[in-house]
């Protein structure tokens, strides 16, 4: 299954730089292992917002959980999971 997720950032103003860098840090290498695995198929920064928009292709809701949960800022964010499927006049075969 498809989803399409928008993960909005919030990191708590009381964190200090060392804190942030951590967890940017870990982040990167959490995001970029499940890119690696194809299940995280892109990954793109909304324009002017510390958010992304995401399409992730898995098994289904509790394998989008497990990898959405699995982010170090997973308690920082607020997500929205859209679930998408093929539209019956598109030209491309594929999903993605
Ligand atoms: O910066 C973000 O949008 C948060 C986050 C989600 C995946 C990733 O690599 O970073």
């Amino acid at each position: 299954m498809v989803y399409v997720v928008e993960m909005d950032v919030n990191i708590p103003e009381s964190w200090n730089e060392e804190k942030v860098a951590d967890y940017i840090t870990r982040e990167k290498a959490c995001s970029q292992e499940h890119q690696q695995s194809g299940k995280w198929v892109y990954l793109w920064r909304v324009a002017g917002k510390y958010s992304n928009i995401s399409v992730l292709d898995v098994e289904g809701p509790d394998e989008l959980h497990r990898i959405v949960s699995s982010l170090p800022l997973f308690p920082y964010m607020t997500i929205k999971v859209t679930s998408i499927c093929k539209h019956p006049n598109a030209l491309k075969e594929t999903m993605i």
